[in-house]
């Protein structure tokens, strides 16, 4: 019997190995911190010996001992999934649900609209029956532009649809596709390749040139009624809503060159008024909910960034194995796929695989009862997107979608549609709030997630082998901290706020749960007490305060042993998860930057807001750099080039800790006993801000640190050096 009913499985549920070394490490790991907080507590010098040094070390301890523990949440018994699509194809055959899939982007010029196009491409050419998708593109930029380049891709697919499905090739982006087909067609006729690529290479020429020039030339203008809805007046931030079927799905003579059906596409620009807070993304997507339940109304929902292309054509089904498990999916409310790049550099310069947190946490979130809502690269149910509590007998309609227009025509429809993209629609109303995403918070994706699992949904992991979404990361170190402080702040927001996983989730959601939305919502608090531990010991050193355990003494043992231990895990769960030896040290470089600036600003930004000082803001991190800038990227040189405050940070601290070793190096009387931990912290920091160095010293390109930067970092430092420790 059972086995019958394993049979019947979509998917399946595996623990993932190596709990064992995990929990050992753990166990010893706890005990180590114990005994360092125990020697701290009972050792603390006499004023003026460095008291108050040492109690704010104790206190950073403290903290960090917390936080580990916090930590430790989603690593207890993390699990993977793994799908079993040839029982869906059996069991369903072509009876599957429709989806509507969305795509949002906000500004032609960070977020090029060739780029946008591919994705748009990869998701309309899933290995899926054509007429159960609908792709809609939400441009909060309002660009005829971006339109422009939607309506060349609505003509181009008819002619990439059946070539990606005819020859079954693998990515669908046709960027990604040509980029990297060096091998891939030798499957197909060489002519048939070359002509694809051709119109492909043109059709990019055209939408790259009308950008550049910043406009649409008037012949093509009269191809489309769409291009109407622009005038002079029309900015991003002031145009009244629109709404364009560029492709209707459900009329019989919009197919493809073999004949087949298109997926519907639609272009969606928002109204926007000055007067009217238009809530960044979230706002676009609850824009999008409700445009879509008036064109197709498909019960599940896919949402992607715009420059996350689909490079797994099978990701629909993937997701269905959930959905449509008879055990198991009714209580599934989405399906999180993990956000990958596909321009990362071998070493991860800036830190931006997110690998641990793909390979380690969100399967452990999993196993606590969902993993997050990262905003890109998720399945939703319609329904409870839309703030539908959990209840046992609730069964969805997985029919349910608009399948025939009966007597409206598409202006009728486009109509309505608008109707529901106005400012005003939402006002006195549930959305943003109990319904759709919620508002107010620059991570709406996590919040949102949370609210889901609060009404008393799960959410599943799904990272398949090949890679199901890839995007871009940022490629720049400003970029990397720009996202960073929106990430950071957002999660400390959430943290700060009532929705707190503490407080509303206790009851709802089960503790290591609790503790694992903690660990984000965290990360803005770490600021204070690195900054704290990468200068107060150097300082120490030079100024001959001790701060750690004599090296001959017994109690230098946990303090070394978790230090090592922490460094020696840490490396290897990045290891396992992809990086290399190199990018896990280029890793620990950027936690430490991230630390003492993006968490810092987020954390600074996040009191300001709850004192009611600034408003919140979203700022859309470039998927495009220039010529230099990206070189140096491949080459994987440090890119500071600008004097930000952030830039006087890292500087100042990198210089603080050389000037610090070489000062203490030349103190020869020095008991070395008593300070050679120190010594030891102070060398590490300083060989991991070689870059900095160099990009002070050395460099003279245009990515280097400018002298402005050097210079108020010296003054910084020698403000620093008269603060005296006691
Ligand atoms: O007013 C806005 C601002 C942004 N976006 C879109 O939101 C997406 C994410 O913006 P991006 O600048 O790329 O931010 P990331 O930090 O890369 O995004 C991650 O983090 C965000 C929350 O901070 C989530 O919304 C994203 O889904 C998630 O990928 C992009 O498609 C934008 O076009 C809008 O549609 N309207
Ligand atoms: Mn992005």
């Amino acid at each position: 019997m059972a086995t019958e009913t394993n049979r019947r499985r979509l998917f399946a549920t595996e623990k993932m190995g190596g709990r064992a070394v995990y929990r050992f490490q753990a166990a010893t790991m706890a005990a180590g911190i114990l005994l360092v907080l125990y020697y701290r507590a009972t050792r603390v010098p006499a004023a003026g010996e460095g008291r108050a040094a040492w109690v704010g070390m104790l206190a950073v301890e403290l903290w960090y001992a917390v936080y580990w523990v916090i930590t430790q949440s989603v690593r207890w018994c993390p699990i993977r999934r793994r799908t079993f699509k040839d029982r869906l194809a059996e069991r369903y055959k072509e009876q599957l649900p429709g989806v509507d899939i969305f795509v949002c982007t906000a500004d032609p010029h960070s977020e090029p609209p060739s780029l946008v196009i591919s994705t748009i491409l990869s998701v309309m050419a899933y290995n899926y029956p054509s007429e159960k998708i609908s792709v809609y593109l939400s441009d909060d930029g309002g660009s005829i532009l971006t339109f422009y380049a939607l309506w060349e891709a609505s003509i181009f697919a008819k002619k990439w649809l059946p070539f990606c499905k005819r020859y079954n090739i693998e990515p669908r982006s046709p960027a990604a596709y040509f980029s990297e087909s060096g091998g891939h067609h030798n499957l197909l006729s060489r002519k048939e390749w070359s002509f694809i690529k051709e119109l492909y290479e043109e059709m990019t020429e055209r939408i790259d040139t009308a950008v550049m020039s910043g406009k649409i030339p008037e012949e093509i203008k009269l191809k489309h009624k769409g291009f109407d809805e622009w005038n002079s007046e029309i900015t991003s931030k002031n145009h009244q809503p629109i709404v364009q079927i560029l492709i209707d799905g459900k009329s019989q003579n919009t197919v493809d060159d073999d004949g087949n059906v298109l997926p519907s596409l639609v272009y969606m620009a928002r109204e926007k008024r000055p007067q009217y807070h238009h809530n960044f993304k979230a706002g676009a997507m609850n824009a999008l909910i409700r445009v879509s339940s008036v064109i197709s109304d498909n019960p599940v929902i896919l949402n992607v960034d715009c420059d996350m292309y689909s490079n797994n054509s099978d990701s629909i089904r993937d997701a269905l194995c959930f959905f449509l498990d008879e055990e198991m999916g009714h209580n599934i409310a989405f399906v999180q796929y993990p956000q990958n790049y596909n321009n990362l550099t071998q070493n991860n310069i800036y830190g931006n695989s997110l690998n641990v947190i793909n390979y380690v946490e969100m399967p452990g979130l999993d196993s606590a009862g969902g993993c997050l809502y990262i905003g890109t690269g998720c399945f939703h149910r319609r329904e409870i997107l839309c703030g539908r509590k959990f209840s046992k007998d609730y069964k969805e309609d997985w029919n349910r979608g608009i399948k025939e227009r009966g007597q409206k025509n598409i202006n009728e429809i486009e109509q309505m549609a608008k109707s529901l993209a106005t400012c005003s629609h939402e006002l006195g109303t549930q959305w943003g709030d109990e319904i759709g995403l919620k508002y107010g918070c620059p991570v709406e994706d996590v919040i949102t997630g949370l609210a889901i699992h609060c009404r008393g949904w799960k959410s599943v992991y799904m990272s398949p082998q090949r890679a199901a979404f890839l995007g871009v990361a940022p490629s720049t170190l400003a970029q990397t901290l720009l996202q960073h402080k929106r990430w950071s702040e957002g999660n400390f927001t959430i943290f700060l706020s009532k929705y707190c996983s503490f407080l509303f989730g206790h009851g709802k959601i089960s503790l290591q749960l609790q503790m694992g939305y903690c660990i984000y919502g965290l990360w803005a608090a770490n600021s204070l007490p690195t900054l704290y531990y990468v200068m107060i010991p150097s300082l120490g050193l030079v100024k001959g305060t001790p701060l750690f355990p004599e090296i001959t003494s017994t109690w230098a043992t946990p303090f070394i042993y978790v230090f090592c231990t922490r460094i020696i895990y840490g490396l290897y769960e990045a290891l396992l998860s992809g990086d290399t030896l190199k990018g896990c040290w280029n890793g620990q470089r950027m936690w430490m930057i991230r630390r003492i600036t993006s968490y810092l600003y987020g954390s600074i930004d996040t009191i300001r807001k709850l004192l009611g000082l600034s408003k919140m803001s979203f700022e859309v991190t470039a998927k495009v750099s220039d010529g230099d800038e990206a070189k140096r990227y491949e080459q994987e040189i440090f890119e500071f080039g600008s004097s930000s405050p952030e830039c006087v940070i890292i500087t100042t601290v990198a210089l603080l800790n050389f000037v610090c070793l070489v000062g203490g190096l030349s103190l020869w009387n020095m008991p070395w006993n008593v300070f050679l931990l120190q010594f030891i912290l102070c060398g590490m920091i300083v060989i991991m801000n070689i870059p900095i160095y160099e990009a002070m010293l050395l460099r003279k390109d245009k990515g280097s640190i400018p002298s402005s930067v050097t210079l108020a970092s010296v003054g910084f430092l020698m403000l620093a050096f008269l603060v005296p420790i006691v």
